[in-house]
Formats: C-alpha cells, structure tokens, sequence
C-alpha cells in the first residue's frame, strides 16, 4: 500500500469526486458508513456512544456516523465544537439531518463539556486530515477531556491533533484505543513515538478511485501481501542447487556462537542454494552438528575472528557478517579487510555495525548496496542524534544517499530504506519478537534472498516481512513472552508456503 501526505490525500479525494463520480457528501457517507460497519463489528456489546465533532469535514463524518448509529438503533450522545468560523456544506446538511433525529450539543465554553462515562465508546470526529496548527481553546480541553476518561476511544481517520505527515510539537492530541482510518495508513500511524495517540489502528476502504491512487507519487510505502506477491520469485522445476546462490556467512565469538548459529539457521531455512561460515575455531563442532547443511570454514583464532582470510570471495552471491563477532581489534582489523576486498553489497547486522560506529572513515568502504540493519540505537550511534522521529527519516533518507545503501531500521514497523530515498515500512511482526536472537535470524533470511540474485532493497523489504510474519505464526503457538528466536526459524516455512514458495 502506498503512504500519501495530506495534500496528496485531499487530491485523491477531489480526484474520485470527479471522476468516479460521487459528490462529496455521498463520499463523506460512503466513509462514515465504512467507520460505523467497523465498529459494529469490533465491539458485541455498545452500551453508548458519545460522538465529538468539530465543524471541519471530520466533524461532518462524526454527524453522519451518529446519525447511521441512531438509525441501527444504538444510544448515541453528539456534541459539536464551536471553534472554527464557518461550515462546509457538507457538515451543515449533516447537521441539519441529524438535528431532525436528537438534540445536538453544542459546546462552547468548558461548562458544556459532559461527565465521560467509563462504559461508554468516545468517537473522536474533531480533526482529521486537515488540522493545519495545533488545537488550542475549547477544543483543546475537549481533548484533554476525553484523554482524562475511562472510556474506550476510537478515531475517525486519525487522532485529533496528530499531523498526517509532519511532527506536532504541541501535545494536545487524542489519546485512542483504536484509530479506524480511510483507504491508506497515514505515516504518523508508523512512528513507534505516536504509538500512544494511534491505539491499534485499522483501514477501511471508501473506494477512492483507483487511478489516482497508482498515479500519486510517493516514497513511502506500507509493505503488504501484495506488495510481496509482486516481488517474489516463484522456483521453477529445473532448478538447481546453483541457481539459489552460495552465501557466505562470518559470525560468532567464544560464548557467543549461538548468534551465528542463528544466521546460519535462518539462512538455510530462507531458501539458499549454498552456505559457508567463517567462525572462530572454538566454533567448529557446535557449528557442524546444529546446522549439518552448512560447510564450516575456522578462523586461525580459537574464540574469536581475526582474519577472514577467504581465498575467492566473488564465488559468494553474498555475505553476511555480524552476529556474535565482538569488537576485538582483531576482529576490527578482519572486518576493514573484508568491506576492502568485497565487491559485492553485504549485509551488515551487530557488531558490524558497531564496528562500523566505532570507525566511520570505513562507511566510504561499503560496496553500493550493502545493507545494514540497525536498531534505534545503532542507528543514531551511526548517523548522529535527531529530536524525532519525522527528523530521523529524513537523516535516514540522506545516510543512504550519502553511502548508497539500504538501511533496515528496526522496529514495530521496522523501516527498510533505500539509496533514492524510498521508504517501506513493514506490516508483520509483534512485541515477542523483541528478544535475543530475534536480529541474528533476520540477517541470515536476508542474506539467503540477497544470495538467490534479489536486488538487495527488495531482499530487505521481503526478508523483514517474512521474518515478521514467521514470528507472527510463533506467536500463535508460543504467545509473546514465551517466544524465542529459533521458535522464527522453525516457522519461516509457513510464511513461505503461504506465498507459494
Ligand atoms: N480523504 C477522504 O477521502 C475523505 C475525507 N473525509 C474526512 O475529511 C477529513 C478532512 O477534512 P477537512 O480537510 O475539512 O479538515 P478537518 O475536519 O480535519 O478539520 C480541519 C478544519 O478545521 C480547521 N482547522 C485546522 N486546524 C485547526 C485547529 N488547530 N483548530 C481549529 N481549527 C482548525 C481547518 O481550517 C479545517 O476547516 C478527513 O480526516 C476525513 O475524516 C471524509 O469525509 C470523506 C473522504
Ligand atoms: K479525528
């Protein structure tokens, strides 16, 4: 799915009025009917519901809702702020339509606002896409009103008081248990800092008209189904061991050989013709009798890696290197080494990274394309600090023009980035995925796609996906706190056979 701005949402809308054709209003119904839909099916029981509009198009849509819940004979409670000057159209024919049904509220000053019963659902209809500064006056306390209360809030298109796309300073902003928004996930929905504003968060399809959304242009994008469906590449019947690549893999240290285990685990399951593993030679039987199918190469190092003395290293497809390595200096001197006589993008996770932090000079050595998968925390120790997190997508942006990388920043919607500026951000995983281990499986399935020749950003953006989804299906089984990270591995075959691979 693509991500729009606000400007390109309101284009869409125009865009669909004309041509589909629709007027707004029946648009505007078309959109309150999708939330209310949602919200009966979500909720069995809906004891009331108390209904805030402002008088911006939201608003008009927050009218309309009451009305078509009134008519499904659910009790419903509306208000309407008195903020702004004047009405369009839209929300004045919905208001008078309403008006026929129940009494209206207004809200004026803080005296009208309601006691907010904590059994009661809040629909939050005050801003949506269009809120251009920040709520101040009644409104504002409306918001700290309802953030105040017990009861279950659920937004119309998006949290009064977030920005579609840009950073809100100001901090009076709703505070929902369930965002339900229109056609497209809005950017801020992805950013783990409004995370306590957009709840769980839902997308309900109004039927803007489809050309314009293939025609809008974006760099950002919310990785689904179907865009996987339209990366992945299918086996034929005549293939062969060679035609899946051979990947090379460099990880582990003393006590810490279960990371490379990890990778190399993770990477055969991911569909690799070949693998090879450097490891230090302590590793060498724990290496040969949990993954059989890998070819163990030692280091002349007994407990860590020194130099990756690899005599042809162009017969690897691709090479990962990382897990569990440390930052010894001779394993600092091994790793410049190999980012020297590597040709090939590679694929850079843990102590790469912090080796990489530790001695930025050697960023200019990366091969185009490689690939680094940071956390949060890596990331700024490479790329420097930002106030937030609009800001850091734009260092993250300009980190992998400057290096002509990809950069998978890891997270709840982990953020797979390109050297043009794309952005994709993924849509599988959940909170148990948080554990050790859990960055070690990832690096081995991408460096198992970027060997079977995918052009490494869409190696990325798949092997986040399917290592989210493999924890998804973990999580099925296992629940969150019980998860491990080899319970991923042993469910990656699922989330292949579900793409037909
Ligand atoms: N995008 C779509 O396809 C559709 C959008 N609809 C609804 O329309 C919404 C967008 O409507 P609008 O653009 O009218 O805007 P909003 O309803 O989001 O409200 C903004 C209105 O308040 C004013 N305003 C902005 N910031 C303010 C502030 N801090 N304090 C007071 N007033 C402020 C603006 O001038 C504008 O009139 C969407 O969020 C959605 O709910 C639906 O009705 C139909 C389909
Ligand atoms: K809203």
């Amino acid at each position: 799915m693509k991500i729009l701005s606000a400007s390109h949402i309101r284009d869409l809308d125009k865009y669909t009025i004309q041509n589909e054709p629709i007027s707004s209003l029946e648009l505007m119904e078309r959109a309150s009917l999708s939330f209310v839909e949602w919200l009966i099916n979500k909720f069995d029981k809906i004891n009331k519901t108390i209904v805030f509009c402002a008088i911006g198009n939201n608003g008009g849509d927050g009218l309309a809702i009451s009305r078509l819940l009134l008519e499904r004979e659910y009790q419903v409670q509306t208000f309407i702020l008195h903020d702004a000057k004047s009405n369009p159209t839209d929300v004045e024919i919905n208001l008078k339509r309403l008006k026929k049904i129940i009494l209206v509220q207004d809200i004026y000053n803080e005296t009208d606002i309601p006691d907010i019963d904590s059994d009661s659902i809040v629909i939050d209809a005050i801003f949506g896409s269009g809120l251009s500064r920040p709520i101040t006056g009644i409104a504002a306390q409306v918001v700290h009103s309802i953030n105040q209360s017990k009861a279950t809030v659920v937004a119309v298109d998006i949290p009064s008081g977030l920005y579609v796309d840009t950073y809100n300073p100001n901090t009076t902003i709703i505070e929902a248990d369930f965002t339900v928004s229109f056609q497209l996930p809005k950017l801020s929905f992805l950013l783990p800092q409004n995370a306590r504003y957009v709840g769980e968060w839902h997308i309900t399809d109004i039927g803007l008209h489809a050309d314009a959304i293939e025609k809008a242009r974006t760099s950002y994008y919310y990785t689904d189904a179907s865009i996987v469906k339209s990366l992945v590449k299918k086996r034929d019947k005549f293939s062969h061991k060679g035609t899946f690549g051979h990947a090379l893999l460099v990880g582990g240290s003393y006590g810490k050989m279960g990371a490379a285990i990890l990778a190399t685990r993770s990477c055969l399951r991911s569909g690799i013709g070949l693998l090879s593993i450097h490891i230090p030679a302590c590793g060498y039987e724990i290496l040969q009798t949990s993954a059989p199918e890998a070819m163990a190469m030692v280091d002349k190092e007994e407990k860590l890696i020194s130099d990756i003395d690899i005599p042809d290293l162009t017969k690897y497809t691709a090479i990962g290197i990382g897990p569990g390595i440390g930052t010894a200096s001779q394993t600092a001197e091994g790793f410049k080494r190999l980012l020297e006589q590597a040709s090939k993008p590679l694929v850079i996770d843990a102590d790469g990274l912090n080796l990489l932090s530790e001695h930025k000079e050697w960023l200019t050595l990366l091969p185009e394309e490689s690939i680094l998968t940071p956390h949060p925390k890596e990331f700024e120790r490479l790329a420097g600090k930002t106030a937030n997190e609009y800001e850091r997508l734009d260092v993250l942006k300009k980190f992998c023009s400057d290096y002509k990388v990809n950069v998978v920043l890891k997270g709840a919607h982990t953020a797979v980035a390109n050297a043009v500026g794309d952005i994709y951000f993924n849509s599988t995983g959940n909170p148990g995925m948080a554990t050790g281990g859990s960055g070690d499986v990832l690096t081995g399935i991408i460096t198992s796609l970027v060997a079977q020749s995918y052009q490494p950003f869409k190696a990325a953006v798949l092997g986040v996906y399917f290592h989210g989804l493999a924890g998804d299906k973990a999580a099925a089984s296992k629940g969150y706190t019980a998860l491990i990270a080899s319970d991923i591995i042993d469910c990656l075959p699922q989330a292949f056979i579900e793409f037909g691979l």
